[in-house]
């Protein structure tokens, strides 16, 4: 790629960022395409009051580097003054005089103690203590939870020990949002295939990968347990200095296989935790939410926030409830028998909340979570029932509640809350506009007494390992001469509008602009805002594999370092096995009982839709779709997908609704009966305390056979033909139709067999792998807890479901 070459700024220099004017202090470092520079700022930042910055300066070759810069600053901006997150001040875009080029600059909080991996340098002989790991993860935790309570959510995709900043007051931040994706549900075409797969190549890094990443073949979306999994692997590096699969590589990372090392010695507890974390099937891994909950019982405090998760399946239980309750007072409901009416009487006592969707938005949530009285409304049946309900509270049992911290509180109040008042954000740039402000400084001639690496100089031996340090000579900063200046500037409203409302959607949008570019073959230009080993060009990338994934040629990453599979080493398996199985109360279940009450939920939701359809083989991929839809996905690719209108739309136009005409009467008993129904099994159910086990998550099924498939499944990144692809369907689709077919007309329609990318067949292209070969086929090594917990029949599993939510359709 041509990278522009641009020399640094001398100290004193002063530019104009937005509304801010800074001078430079010194030159820091340089990432990929950035220089990062400490910079006075006026006026100061109206958060903070802080009048030192961070600038970081970017170099882009073309409005789609512009874009993905857009995405980062977007996101930068919705986590503005979270305390564990790197804070967003400002920024500002310019045109080089030549046209050819962008010039970015970002003003955010100066982080003056460095990074962390700096700081574990410090400790290469003294590791770091439990309470030290455990104070990190907390507050990393912390700046996670502001990207995964966005509705929809953000997924960082690039948590790693060298995103996470200190400040000068010791707070650890999360930065670099240049990955940022929404949630990726899974590809249903070769262009897709080869687009994610390339997408997650180009902007993950290799050792914090999760299997799901790695292999797009099980059809699990990328969502936030991605991020978890991340997490636990920045966990156990944080620990042990390394990650837990540096040796092993890929193989290992698609079968959670790893080891503990023996030393430094931690606790049962936390180990556990990673375990837990690292767990292979998403579904299994805590939630962002669950994973703080247990760090702050390890801290032996109150956990900083509360669970949204939990706090979102309240209210859609209150939903369901002033659903039925309103069906009560309508003349049709007369038919209804005592029993069913005494129990539809019980829940009208429950007071609705404020406002509440279907999808509740941040506003209802914010509420709960800002004001502990807002739940108090809530009848003291339906309360009880919660409290007595494990599947529910359970996490919250043991953790005590406790208001939201401040910054929690300012995430919801002072960022997100204007989200619901989206028109207030209609406006906004993602950059200020630079003809407002700008005072164009001739570039400083070149000094190399400027540079002044704080990252690289008198670096130990013994350094901890990662991908920055290894590639960090590829980071020197470029000395020479640079042939862009910025007396020109342009605003750049109009070329790149910015999404309307600035709220996780926004992002997701902007993000899916890359892919429709890539359909439309709109530009080839590459990104330059991601660096060797984090590069964000996944547009000129995309198009790279697109070409190359139906050539047959082989994709050229420049980040994505390969892991040598042929280090693959399962030996440590037995280590592990024994290490996890040594911890005391393995609380697996207290992760997943709100995560399966949300499930619940969710497969309530997804069988009143499959109900409602008619089977088709779209149909698996589109119900992921819906369920993703509050997430951004759909935009995210339906929009963009050149193949989606022909094939989904049908699907879609021909959904029916799930609520019935008024003037239906025989459609509305039924329906009022089955909410009548729904009702009853719900408080039946909630008196219950049976260990429901679910085998899904975030609408997900985790089949049993599956997870077999998968375990002898193998590293598959290469781009998929579309012969390939569509071999790999054909059969699945013939039984669809087939099974579609034979259902008898006097019945209701059959729920949609089993998603197609969680059927168990595999092509045999799959199995001619190197490294499927090198493990015999029966050898299934796993994590103990996985098959513990995926040890469930999923049909029966539905089928409870079925008698317990039965669907109002
Ligand atoms: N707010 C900040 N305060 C202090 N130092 C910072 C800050 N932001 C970035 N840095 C320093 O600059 C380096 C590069 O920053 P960043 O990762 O944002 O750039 P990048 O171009 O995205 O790099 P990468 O190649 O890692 O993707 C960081 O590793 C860190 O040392």
């Amino acid at each position: 790629m041509n990278t522009p070459q641009i020399s640094l700024y001398e100290p004193g220099t002063v530019l104009t960022v937005g509304s801010h004017h800074a001078k430079i202090i010194k030159y820091l470092t340089s990432g990929g395409f950035a220089q990062v520079y400490s910079a006075e700022i006026s006026p100061p930042d109206a958060y903070s009051s802080a009048n030192k910055a961070c600038l970081k300066r970017v170099i882009v070759p073309d409005k789609q580097g512009l874009n993905t810069l857009r995405a980062e600053v977007d996101a930068m901006k919705l986590l503005k003054n979270n305390k564990h997150v790197v804070s967003y001040i400002d920024s500002h875009a310019a045109k080089s005089v030549n046209g050819v080029a962008y010039e970015v600059f970002v003003l955010m909080e100066y982080c003056e103690r460095g990074g962390l991996i700096d700081f574990m340098n410090t400790r290469l002989k003294n590791r770091l203590q439990e309470s030290e790991v455990l104070e990190i993860m907390s507050q990393t935790v912390q700046g996670i939870v502001a990207m995964h309570a966005l509705q929809p959510p953000l997924i960082h995709r690039d948590i790693k020990i060298e995103n996470v900043l200190i400040s000068h007051e010791g707070l650890y931040k999360v930065c670099d949002f240049g990955s940022v994706s929404g949630v990726i549900r899974p590809p249903k075409n070769p262009q897709e295939f080869n687009y994610v797969q390339h997408d997650i190549l180009t902007n993950t890094t290799a050792q914090y990968r999760s299997p799901e990443m790695i292999d797009l073949y099980r059809g699990l979306p990328i969502d936030e347990k991605s991020d978890i999994w991340a997490l636990g692997v920045f966990l156990y590096k944080i620990c042990y200095y390394t990650t837990p699969f540096e040796k092993s590589g890929e193989t290992a990372i698609l079968h959670a296989r790893y080891q503990y090392p023996s030393f430094p010695q931690y606790s049962d507890r936390l180990k556990n935790l990673i375990r837990l974390m690292l767990m292979e099937a998403p579904s299994q891994r805590p939630n962002i939410c669950q994973v703080l909950e247990e760090v702050s019982r390890l801290q032996n405090r109150s956990c900083p926030i509360r669970n949204f998760y939990l706090l979102r399946a309240m209210n859609q239980n209150a939903h369901l409830a002033s659903e039925s309750t309103s069906m009560a007072y309508i003349p049709a409901q007369q038919h209804i028998s005592q029993h069913s009416f005494q129990n539809i009487k019980g829940m009208t006592n429950i007071v609705p909340l404020t406002n509440i969707k279907t999808a509740p938005n941040l506003d209802s949530v914010s509420k709960f979570m800002n004001n502990n009285d807002r739940i108090e409304p809530m009848s003291q049946l339906h309360t009880q029932k919660l409290q007595t309900d494990p599947n529910i509270l359970n996490p919250l049992t043991k953790t005590k509640s406790v208001p939201l911290s401040d910054d929690f509180t300012s995430l919801y109040y002072k960022e997100l809350h204007p989200f619901q008042k989206s028109h207030t954000f209609k406006s906004v740039e993602s950059f200020q506009s630079p003809q407002r402000k700008y005072i164009p400084s001739s570039p400083p001639p070149i000094n190399s007494n400027n540079y002044d690496r704080v990252s690289t100089i008198n670096r130990p031996n013994n350094y901890v390992d990662s991908e920055t340090q290894t590639l960090d000579s590829m980071a020197t900063p470029n000395l020479k001469p640079s042939p862009i200046t910025t007396n020109k500037t342009t605003s750049f409203s109009k070329e790149s509008t910015v999404a309307e409302n600035v709220t996780g959607g926004s992002i997701v949008r902007s993000l899916s602009s890359k892919l429709k570019r890539v359909i439309t073959g709109e530009s080839r230009s590459s990104s330059p805002t991601k660096s060797r080993q984090n590069t964000g060009d996944s547009i000129r990338s995309a198009f790279g594999i697109l070409r190359h994934g139906f050539t047959g040629s082989s994709i050229n990453n420049n980040r994505s370092t390969s892991f040598d599979n042929n280090n693959g080493n399962n030996n440590g398996n037995s280590v592990s096995r024994r290490l996890t199985s040594s911890s005391s109360n393995p609380p697996s279940s207290n992760f997943s009982s709100d995560t399966k009450r949300q499930e619940e939920l969710d497969k309530k939701r997804k069988l009143e839709h499959r109900r409602s359809m008619p089977p088709s083989i779209l149909s698996d991929f589109d119900q992921h779709e819906r369920n993703n839809s509050r997430t951004g996905s759909r935009d995210y690719y339906r929009s963009h997908s050149p193949v989606k209108k022909s094939q989904t739309m049908p699907t879609t136009t021909a959904r029916p609704t799930l609520k019935s005409s008024n003037s239906d009467i025989n459609v509305n008993q039924d329906k009022k009966e089955s909410i009548q129904r729904r009702v009853h099994n719900l408080l039946n159910n909630s008196e219950d305390s049976l260990g429901y086990k679910s085998a899904s998550g975030y609408g997900k099924y985790t089949d049993t056979e599956a997870e077999k498939s998968n375990r002898q499944s193998s590293v598959r990144i290469t781009p998929i033909s579309e012969e390939r692809f569509n071999n790999y369907h054909t059969s699945n689709a013939m039984s669809d139709h087939t099974s579609s077919n034979d259902k008898p007309k006097s019945r209701p329609p059959r729920p949609p067999p089993k998603p197609l990318h969680l059927r168990t067949k595999i092509p045999n292209t799959r199995c001619s792998s190197h490294l499927q070969s090198r493990r015999p086929p029966e050898e299934r090594i796993s994590s103990e807890a996985t098959e513990t917990i995926v040890d469930v029949n999923v049909d029966d599993l539905e089928a409870d479901f079925r008698k317990r939510f039965p669907s109002k359709v």
